[in-house]
């Protein structure tokens, strides 16, 4: 049998019952090592697969820190330290220099400490992030309760019409064109949120692959129903206008889309925070399973053997 078969999630959910890995299934691993709670993390990107060889290399740099640090306050935590794997080709030392320089800007701007990594000659560039943090109170996957309010952070399916429009490779990009392709080189993850999530959140994750894919986990991992209404789902001016131009529907970039490293949480409605940028966007009850608009939704995010 091919990997392919099961897809990223499948073969995680194979591993985790053939190898008995009780504590996968989270954005972050959380480790008490004497009286504090440890929050680690990894990701890569991957030449041709996360970026393509004419991005900046700064924005590379930077993108790996954030959705590292986005794991770590999707869990609750304030990220600490950070450790670096390059899978190196033999490039000029200045494409090196540029991804480091995007790298400790982006440790600087999250407060994070370059603390080491690694290095190993490889066919295509690729970097591997390493990510430490530390919390109080770790709010995984699996905490929503009955009538909690879902709720996400900013908006919705910028990353994608970046994306689309980096591939376009116009000669000229207008102004609204230019920030949705600035969201998808260089998303921030949600610092201003870390508060927020360790103290009211009963469930937490960031949204990586895109909402309809990710959400199904959480009403997995809750074992509740989660309930959306699609005209609920935050869209920014930039990604309306481009749907408008392109005659898509910009809610489907909001469902499909990954990489906007905005984060989806539940808590009861009362603990909504007007400073900020929160919508709800349905409810939790009881039930199993994941509904727009009282109809099963079906994940259409990103899956690295299916996409
Ligand atoms: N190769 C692997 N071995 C063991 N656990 C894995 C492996 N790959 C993924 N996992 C675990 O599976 C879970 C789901 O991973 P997934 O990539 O969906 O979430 P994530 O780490 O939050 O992704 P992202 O960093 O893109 O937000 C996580 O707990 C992750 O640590
Ligand atoms: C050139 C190019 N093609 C496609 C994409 C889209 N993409 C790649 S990985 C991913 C999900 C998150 O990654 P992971 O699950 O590894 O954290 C998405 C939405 C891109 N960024 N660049
Ligand atoms: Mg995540």
């Amino acid at each position: 049998m091919k990997v392919s078969q099961l897809g990223e999630f499948g073969l995680i959910e194979y591993l985790k019952n053939r190898f008995y890995l009780e504590e996968v299934g989270d954005d972050t691993a959380c480790v008490k090592v004497g009286d504090s709670l440890l929050l680690l993390t990894c990701d890569t990107l991957l030449e041709g697969r996360h970026f393509l060889d004419s991005y900046p290399m700064s924005a590379v740099g930077w993108k790996g820190v954030s959705a590292c640090v986005s794991d770590l306050i999707a869990n609750g935590g304030k990220p600490l330290y950070l450790l670096v794997t390059l899978l190196l080709p033999d490039v000029e030392l200045k494409k090196v220099d540029e991804l480091y320089e995007g790298i400790t800007r982006a440790c600087e701007f999250y407060g994070v400490k370059l603390v080491g990594g690694n290095v190993v000659k490889s066919e295509r560039l690729g970097i591997d992030f390493f990510g430490v943090g530390l919390t109080e109170r770790f709010v995984g996957r699996g905490g929503a309760k009955v009538g909690d309010g879902i709720f996400v952070s900013g908006t919705l399916g910028d990353s994608l019409a970046g994306l689309e429009l980096i591939l376009m490779e116009k000669r000229h990009y207008e102004d609204f064109e230019l920030r949705l392709i600035e969201r998808h080189l260089r998303p921030t993850a949600r610092i201003d949120y870390i508060a927020h999530i360790s103290k009211y959140a009963n469930a937490s994750m960031d949204i990586s692959d895109g909402l309809s894919s990710d959400i199904q986990h959480m009403a997995k991992r809750s074992g509740l129903r989660f309930s959306i209404q699609k005209e609920k789902l935050p869209l920014s001016r930039e990604l309306l206008e481009y749907a408008k131009r392109h005659g898509k529907d910009p809610y489907s970039y909001a469902l499909r889309g990954g990489e906007d490293y905005q984060l989806l949480f539940t808590h009861p409605p009362s603990r909504i925070n007007p400073f900020l940028d929160m919508t709800q966007i349905g409810t939790v009850e009881e039930g199993e399973g994941v509904f727009l608009d009282g109809a099963p939704l079906e994940a259409q995010g990103f899956d690295h053997f299916k996409s």
